[in-house]
């Protein structure tokens, strides 16, 4: 659903991606762990076709992302460190803007269920957004992702300010939209959440990917080890 081959950027004075060989398959969740700068935003931005590549190919189910800048947007969606949503507009016309942009024009009713299911208080859903926690934004961030019948969810840093127990919403969301065949990546900061929601774990050193594990043969204390094993 996913797949980078020898994907590699490189800034005037810095190579961020280094030759990227990875694969992502329907229903997996996988988690990009790496320090500030090893280039994690910047896979992600090769796979949303914001930045272009210097050498090598960024793909989404298959449809290679730099040629079909707008084609690939109809699988994909995004959920930033801050979902970007009409602050004025509640919950429900945001989400009926953004699903009716991605051509699906639903009805009410559908609305407020695909609201529901990502977790959003009934009383929330004809406030203003801009009145909104940064979960509850996420979840409308969800919300948006299962209404456009997204294949590929790309998030950068999701929990990242979340209270433990909106992450923990956050992650049980990811998990049955990985159940229901979604390809997940995800860059975090949070070995916790990684080893807990991702089905496979990458680690990314100064533009390259150093290790890829499943999650089930290490537990969250071995992860971290790992993980401060290459960053020293
Ligand atoms: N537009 C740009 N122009 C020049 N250099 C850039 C640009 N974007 C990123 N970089 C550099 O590329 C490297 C990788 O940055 P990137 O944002 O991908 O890292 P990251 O792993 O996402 O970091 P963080 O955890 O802080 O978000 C950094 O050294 C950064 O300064």
């Amino acid at each position: 659903m996913l797949e980078a081959k020898d994907l590699r950027k490189q800034y005037p004075a810095k190579l961020a991606l280094q030759g990227l060989n990875l694969q992502i398959e329907a229903g997996e969740v996988f988690c990009l762990l790496g320090q500030n700068g090893a280039g994690k935003s910047t896979t992600i931005n090769l796979f949303l076709g914001f930045v272009l590549p210097t050498a090598g190919a960024a793909y989404i189910n298959g449809l290679e992302v730099a040629k079909n800048p707008l084609k690939i947007k109809q699988h994909l969606a995004y959920i930033p460190e801050n979902v970007m949503l009409y602050p004025h507009l509640t919950a429900l016309e945001n989400l009926s803007l953004f699903s009716s942009l991605a051509g699906f024009n639903y009805q009410k009713g559908e609305l407020l269920t695909y609201l529901a299911q990502a977790g959003l208080p009934t009383e929330a859903v004809g406030r203003r957004v801009g009145t909104y926690s940064k979960g509850m934004r996420q979840k409308v961030g969800i919300a948006i992702a299962v209404a456009k019948h997204a294949k590929v969810l790309l998030l950068d840093e999701p929990t990242s300010g979340l209270d433990p127990k909106a992450s923990n919403e956050f992650s049980e969301l990811l998990r049955a939209l990985s159940l229901q065949g979604t390809a997940v990546f995800m860059a975090t900061h949070d070995i916790f959440r990684a080893k807990e929601v991702g089905t496979r774990v990458g680690i990314m050193r100064e533009g390259e990917l150093v290790d890829v594990r499943s999650t089930t043969t290490l537990n969250a204390n071995e992860l971290e080890q790992l993980y401060l094993h290459y960053m020293h």
